[in-house]
Formats: C-alpha cells, sequence, structure tokens
C-alpha cells in the first residue's frame, strides 16, 4: 500500500528569543516537533496520543500547512508539501481537511449552516445554484442532521454541542478529502455524544474511504478510532505500531505508565491519575540536549539514556520503539534483573 501522507524526520522548533540567558549568548529553543516520522496509507486511521503538550496539535497545523516546518519533509499523495506556491495550497484543501476540538471556535457565528457548508463547496468546486443546495443538503443529511432543510437555516448557537461538531464534519466531508486531520475531535462533547460523534465519522470513513489522522489524548478513543498509532512525548514519538499491539505489549516504560492511568470515565481523573503515576517532572522541550527525553521519569535510565536521544523510523511499518533499553533487551543483552521488571 502506497503512503497518502507521509512525515520524514520532521521538526518545528519555536525560537523564543533569549530573555537573560542571551546574555551568555543563547537562545530559547523550544523543540515541539522533532525528528516525527510517520506514515499513513488510503482509507487507514492513524492515532497520536500523549500528554498535554507533547507536540500533537503543532504536528496537526504542519500536516495541515496552517504551519511550516524547521526540518524534515512532509508528503501528501506525492507531493511535497514544502515546495506548493499558493494555488497549490488552497487546492490542497480539497484534499486535506480538518476538525478541530472546539466546534463553536470553527464556526462563524453569523453564518447559517446552509452558508458555512456552501462555503468551500463555492470556493473549491466552484458550485452554485441548485448543484450547491443539493450537495449542502445531502451532506447535512449524512451527518444526521434532519431534516436537513431544517438545519441549514439554524445559527450555531441555536445548535447542541454535538450537533455542531456534526456540521464541522459535515463541512470537511462535503469536499470528499482523501484525509481528515481530526485534533482532539470529540473532547469538548458530552459524554453521551461522543460515541455517537466517533460512530459517525467511522461510518463516513467506511463510505468514502477517508485517510484519518486522529489525535486524542483518551486512550480509549484511541484504541476505537486508529488502526495503527504513535505515542509521543515532548515533540518525539516514543513507540508506534498497531494500536491492538501498542495496548498488548506497551513495551516503552512511557507508553506503559501513560496506558496504566487509561479507562478512567472522567478525563479530568485521567489526568490527575497520570500525573501520580509517572513520576518526575515534565522535562522541557527547551533547549533539549541529545538524550532521551523521557529519562528523568524513567525506571529504566541507563548512562547511554543521558548520551544518546533513542530513535526510531516510525514510518516504517512494524512496532518501533524509542528506547535503549529495550534495544537491549529485544538483542537479549540487558541485564536479567532489570528485564524482569519489563
Ligand atoms: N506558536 C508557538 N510558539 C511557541 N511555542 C509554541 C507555539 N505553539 C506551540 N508551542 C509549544 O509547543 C509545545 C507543543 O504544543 P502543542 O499544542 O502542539 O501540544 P499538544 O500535545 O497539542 O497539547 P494539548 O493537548 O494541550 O493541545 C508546547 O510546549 C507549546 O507551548
Amino acid at each position: 500500500m502506497s503512503d497518502l501522507l507521509r512525515l520524514d524526520a520532521v521538526e518545528r522548533h519555536f525560537d523564543l528569543g533569549g530573555g537573560l540567558a542571551e546574555l551568555f549568548g543563547q537562545r530559547r529553543i523550544l523543540h515541539a516537533v522533532d525528528g516525527v516520522s510517520l506514515s499513513i496509507g488510503p482509507g487507514e486511521t492513524f492515532g497520536i496520543a500523549g500528554e498535554s503538550g507533547c507536540g500533537k496539535s503543532t504536528l496537526a497545523r504542519l500536516i495541515c500547512r496552517l504551519d511550516r516546518p524547521t526540518g524534515g519533509s512532509i508528503t501528501f499523495d506525492g507531493q511535497d508539501l514544502g515546495k506548493l506556491n499558493r494555488n497549490e495550497v488552497r487546492a490542497l484543501y480539497r484534499e486535506i481537511q480538518m476538525v478541530f476540538q472546539d466546534p463553536m471556535a470553527s464556526l462563524n457565528p453569523r453564518k447559517t449552516v446552509g452558508r458555512i457548508i456552501s462555503r468551500p463547496l463555492r470556493r473549491q468546486l466552484g458550485l452554485t445554484g441548485t448543484p450547491l443546495r443539493n450537495r449542502v443538503l445531502a451532506a447535512v443529511s449524512e451527518v444526521d442532521l434532519n431534516p436537513a432543510e431544517d438545519y441549514i437555516q439554524r445559527y450555531p448557537h441555536e445548535l447542541s454541542g454535538g450537533e455542531k461538531q456534526r456540521v464541522v464534519i459535515a463541512r470537511a466531508v462535503a469536499l470528499r478529502p482523501k484525509l481528515v486531520v481530526a485534533d482532539e475531535p470529540v473532547t469538548s462533547l458530552d459524554m453521551s455524544v461522543r460515541g455517537k460523534v466517533l460512530a459517525l465519522m467511522s461510518d463516513l470513513q467506511a463510505r468514502h474511504g477517508l485517510s484519518y489522522l486522529f489525535i486524542t489524548h483518551d486512550l480509549r478513543v484511541l484504541r476505537i478510532m486508529s488502526s495503527r498509532a504513535a505515542i509521543m512525548y515532548l515533540g518525539q514519538v516514543m513507540e508506534t505500531g498497531p494500536t491492538a499491539e501498542l495496548f498488548a505489549r506497551r513495551y516503552h516504560p512511557y507508553t506503559k505508565a501513560l496506558f496504566s492511568a487509561e479507562m478512567v470515565p472522567d478525563p479530568r481523573a485521567v489526568r490527575r491519575t497520570r500525573g501520580r503515576l509517572i513520576e518526575g517532572e515534565v522535562a522541557s522541550a527547551l533547549n533539549p540536549k541529545d538524550a532521551c527525553r523521557f529519562r528523568e521519569r524513567c525506571p529504566w535510565r541507563r548512562p547511554r539514556c543521558d548520551a544518546e536521544t533513542p530513535k526510531i523510523d516510525a514510518a516504517a511499518p512494524g512496532h518501533g520503539v524509542a528506547c535503549h533499553f529495550w534495544r537491549e533487551i529485544a538483542a537479549g543483552t540487558a541485564n536479567s534483573t532489570i528485564k524482569e521488571t519489563t
């Protein structure tokens, strides 16, 4: 299967200036995304999970060309996104669409649902008149907002949270894109409607052969929605592979810690629990040294972890684990007493 989307060693470093450190000739560079490689095939859902601040949204913005990487390359359907001109970027939005966490922030409060959904169809496909109206009605009906004639006349404030997110999804899917980047698409919704919106997204995928890049901090959602996934920590992929295998094996110590905090119904409780389960302070992605990002919280820390960043090729198929100790285990050279704790 050829890749629809491919990221090779993608970086997004933010230059935060020097502050006081500039007096000593230092600048503060935040490595929000650092050497991320991954690939997504047609019709596939690839999940990305990790704690707040690990770089998930920055990665989403890079893929949607809302921001530019400071290193590496992103290829979509054979095109290098870094080399597109303005017209090509515009055309790209026929193929890549986004669904963000907060539907209210994505919808213009002064426009009706009909106008919101018709805009990209007009601008991108040049539809007008009856064909446009029919396409808008079909898009609204497809996300189960019926009767569609009624919904197209409503304003966002007249809709529930779940209905608003359905409108966002209808607008994204109406163009029949190849890839939808969904950044925490159900996080802001009531528990009672989350499952229905996720089911809708799965239906739309089956119907139209969409690929999803699905970003979530909720591991239950990750498990339901994605066939392959990557676990990120401080801008880097720690572990990647088929989602079922990630859940079953949890090789990386960070994956183990993160997953052991799962299945807590209240997401705020997940955060609290996680805070206790993963010992130590979250390190910083500010001017990081060449070393494992997780080392300060890792029960397996060894000298090599302080001297070299463990790397994986997350774009390669199969299971990848960015951990020096894991490599030793796989090679059969790990200290046996520590091995028993894995
Ligand atoms: N424009 C920016 N300028 C400076 N730093 C930024 C910028 N955008 C993001 N960052 C930083 O990059 C890091 C990653 O942020 P990002 O929003 O991608 O994380 P996230 O995993 O999506 O977190 P959350 O789940 O809370 O949204 C954070 O430390 C954030 O403060």
